[in-house]
This record gives C-alpha cells, sequence and structure tokens, in this order.
C-alpha cells in the first residue's frame, strides 16, 4: 500500500477544506498558536516513516500525556491502580465532577482529568523527582533528548485552572490523593505542558504498536498484557464524551489533546500523529479527527 501518497492526498485535501472549531483559549498561553497549523505523522512496525506539513514542530501534548504518565504508574503499581481508577468510559466531558461523588471519588478511567489527577499521585508518591523522571522516560520513549515541557503552558494553566484545582481537593476528600493537592497539581498541569511533534509522538508510542520495541535496556516498554490493556483504554475512554465517534468513524485506539493533537495506533503496524489546533466542542481536534477518518478509510485499516 502505497502509505505516502494516501498521506499526501489527505494532508491537501483537507487543507483545502474550512478550518472549524476554536483553539483551547482556556489555557491563556495556548491561544497564541497558529490555528491553521497542520501535520501528520505516520510510522509502521516496519520501519517506514513519513511525515507532512507541520509534523516536525513541537505543540502542547495536553491529555496525550496522560497515557505516557499512565504507562509509567502501571509499570510500577501493577494492576493496584485500579483499586483508585476504573476502566469505564465516562460519558462526560473530560473536565466533569459530576460523578465523583456517586462514585466515592474513584474516577472513571485515567484519561479523565479526575483520574489523570491520581495517576499523578501515584507518580508522586513513586518517584523522587517526578517532573524529571517522567520527562526521562518520555525522552527514552521518543529518542529526542530536545523533548521538554513548556512552563509558561503550565504556569498559565495553573493560573487558570479552578476545576482541576477543585477536582484533586474533591479526590482528597475521598481520600483518593495521598499527597498534598498542591504538589499533584504542580505535577499535572508540568506533564500537561509536554511539548512533542507528530514525529515524537509517533515514536513514543511505538510500544503500544509492538512488543518487539524495546527500551534503552533492552527490554518491552511495558508488559505486553499491559500494553494490551491501554490500548483498550484508549480506544473506549481516549476521546472522553467523543470515544464512540472516534471508533465509529476512524476505528482506531488512540488519544487527544486540546493543543489540538491526536496520536492513533494500529497494533502490530503502525501509529499516526496528527495536529491542528482548532477543536470541536468536545475538545477534540476537528481536522485531527477528519485526517483519521479519510486514513483509516483509505488505507482500510480500522481495527474492527
Ligand atoms: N483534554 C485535555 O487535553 C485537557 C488537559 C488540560 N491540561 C486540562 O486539564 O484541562
Amino acid at each position: 500500500m502505497n502509505y505516502k501518497k494516501i498521506i499526501h492526498k489527505i494532508y491537501h485535501s483537507i487543507n483545502e477544506l474550512e478550518n472549524y472549531g476554536k483553539i483551547a483559549d482556556y489555557i491563556p498561553q495556548l491561544s497564541c498558536i497558529d490555528p491553521e497549523k497542520f501535520g501528520i505523522y505516520f510510522r509502521t512496525a516496519i520501519g517506514e516513516e513519513y511525515g507532512t506539513g507541520d509534523y516536525q514542530t513541537k505543540f502542547s501534548a495536553q491529555s496525550i500525556s496522560k497515557v505516557l504518565s499512565l504507562t509509567l504508574a502501571y509499570k510500577l503499581e501493577g494492576d493496584e491502580i485500579w483499586n483508585r481508577v476504573g476502566v469505564e468510559p465516562s460519558g462526560n466531558a473530560y473536565n466533569s465532577l459530576v460523578q465523583l461523588e456517586d462514585e466515592n471519588g474513584i474516577p472513571r478511567n485515567p484519561f479523565i482529568n479526575s483520574g489523570a489527577l491520581v495517576i499523578c499521585d501515584i507518580l508522586v508518591s513513586r518517584l523522587k523527582n517526578p517532573k524529571d523522571e517522567f520527562l526521562q522516560f518520555v525522552r527514552s520513549l521518543c529518542s529526542a533528548e530536545n523533548v521538554g515541557y513548556d512552563l509558561s503552558v503550565a504556569t498559565s494553566e495553573k493560573s487558570v485552572g479552578y476545576r482541576n484545582i477543585a477536582l484533586c481537593n474533591y479526590l482528597k476528600s475521598f481520600g483518593n490523593i495521598k499527597n498534598k493537592p498542591n504538589d499533584v497539581l504542580d505535577f499535572y498541569f508540568t506533564m500537561c505542558s509536554l511539548e512533542m511533534s507528530c514525529e515524537n509522538l509517533s515514536k513514543a508510542f511505538m510500544f503500544l504498536v509492538s512488543d518487539a520495541h524495546k527500551g534503552n535496556d533492552n527490554q518491552p516498554i511495558i508488559n505486553p498484557i499491559k500494553a494490551d490493556r491501554i490500548n483498550a483504554l484508549m480506544q473506549t475512554c481516549g476521546f472522553y464524551d467523543e470515544s464512540g465517534e472516534f471508533a465509529f468513524r476512524v476505528g482506531l485506539p488512540g488519544k487527544s489533546g486540546v493543543g489540538g493533537g491526536i496520536i492513533a495506533v494500529y497494533p502490530e503496524k503502525y501509529s499516526i500523529a496528527v495536529w491542528s489546533p482548532r477543536l470541536n466542542a468536545k475538545g477534540n481536534s476537528y481536522r485531527g479527527m477528519k485526517a483519521l477518518e479519510l486514513f483509516t478509510t483509505y488505507t482500510k485499516t480500522t481495527i474492527f
């Protein structure tokens, strides 16, 4: 299959469409981004790679980083983490508070903000220096020493992060945050400010494509059974209350972030990252969803 040609065609046809949606300006620093940016990067398990558009420009990974923090926590803590966070789609917005009271402070899944805060709490408990150690982990996944945090984004989000602050304190009241809420929030906002390009993301997520993809120690990044479970969670919860729509239109495990990025993987075959900052009403990249829908349609590679 000529993936290169297909990606090229998709890039051009989407560039010609009207670009709908709105940048995530609730984080003031993100409102400076050029809304017309658009990049795609594709990488196969057998080493083919192809990028087009702004695929080398780093952008704010935001919630995409929640998959990587979950991976590190799962690796360190094992199945114990499922006592503190569930594995069900929430059917609610990523920053929603509503289910927590009825469900005794156990977030539905690790990709909504409440669940990601619990995962951050686990990493704050487990790691001596969570920000540095998490960054080292991400850098080793994508073999890129120049990947880092954008602390201006973290500070900007923190200055208006009333909902996340509320969520973290609420979780604490149920005993599901063990550390000081401020320390957990500081790590959460920093982790979300991770800056990566489509090229970095497609590489970093190869461990969810193939267990032949080894870390620096020549061991799998995470045990293959755990990798399958992370893919299952991306499939069912990766797009919040639009996870069904993503499965319906695209048909791959994936994860979005309000920086406008989306990563999707086809186990054993490929990873693909897209970036376009304008978001639809559910907080997912408008053009990113469209590009991936066309990609799996033209290549006939949905996992279903
Ligand atoms: N969906 C997202 O990417 C949200 C992440 C963002 N940092 C927030 O907490 O609101």
